[in-house]
């Protein structure tokens, strides 16, 4: 039984946060990005990895399924989960946006209505605005949505921008800067310390390598 149990989502992250482990010399020998494996154990047999939906791993870490969680930021806040967030990780960069048709202006005769897969961060940002809107949770393929009268404008996460410009769409307002976070279960943290330190300490150094 490992001392400490990781959430790890499956996607992007994956391999970036397997870097940073194996900087700091946690090695997980038997993870392969192409395995249908959940489970891994480091070869010291101190931590485990739980391989789930990336946009589970705040649920997991909240409720102390997994004592730590690598996730994007975007999902974070979109969770609204009650962890402690400890280390900017530096890897997974992009940011949210709202995105539209070039020349979208918002007209206050009528309501925003607005897509996104993030409907709370979309909510957040326009009630700071003071702007009230409608927003229409979707899964995926987000930029669809303004192209087919389905709504004005979209809050999505932009990397590259190849995404946008291929649908002729673009960057109305930047709305934050996002990448992958640490989490830790309030509970973990008072209750396996010097462990969780350590382990922080560590992913810090690795970061901080990573950025000099
Ligand atoms: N181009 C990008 N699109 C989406 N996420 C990105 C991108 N670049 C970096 N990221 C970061 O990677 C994280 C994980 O993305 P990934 O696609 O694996 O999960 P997801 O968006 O929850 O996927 P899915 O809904 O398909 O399971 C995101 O939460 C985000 O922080
Ligand atoms: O700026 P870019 O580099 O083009 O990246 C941004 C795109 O990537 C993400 O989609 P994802 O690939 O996760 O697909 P889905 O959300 O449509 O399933 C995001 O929702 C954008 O559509």
């Amino acid at each position: 039984m490992s001392e400490i149990t990781i959430a790890l989502g499956k996607g992007r992250l994956e391999s970036f946060t397997l870097q940073t482990f194996e900087k700091s010399g946690i090695e997980f020998p038997d993870f392969t990005e192409d395995s249908r494996k959940l489970i891994f154990n480091d070869r010291d047999h101190i931590y485990q990895i739980v391989l789930v939906k990336a946009s589970d791993v705040p649920t997991y870490v909240e409720k102390g399924a997994a004592d730590i969680g690598i996730v994007g930021k975007d999902t974070l806040e979109e969770s609204g989960a009650d962890v402690f967030e400890v280390l900017d990780l530096g890897f997974g960069r992009c940011k949210f946006a709202v995105a539209g048709l070039p020349g979208e202006t918002y007209d206050s005769s009528s309501k925003l209505t607005v897509a996104s897969k993030y409907p709370k961060v979309a909510k957040d940002y326009y009630h700071k605005k003071g702007v009230s809107i409608e927003t229409i949770k979707l899964n995926g393929s987000v930029e669809l949505a303004p192209l087919i009268g389905l709504s004005d404008v979209i809050v999505d996460i932009v990397e590259t921008g190849k995404t946008l410009k291929e649908n002729g769409l673009v960057v109305l307002e930047d709305i934050s800067e996002i990448s992958a976070r640490l989490i830790v279960n309030k509970a973990s943290f008072k209750t396996k310390t010097d462990r969780i330190h350590w382990f922080i300490d560590e992913m810090s150094k690795a970061v901080e390598q990573e950025t000099v």
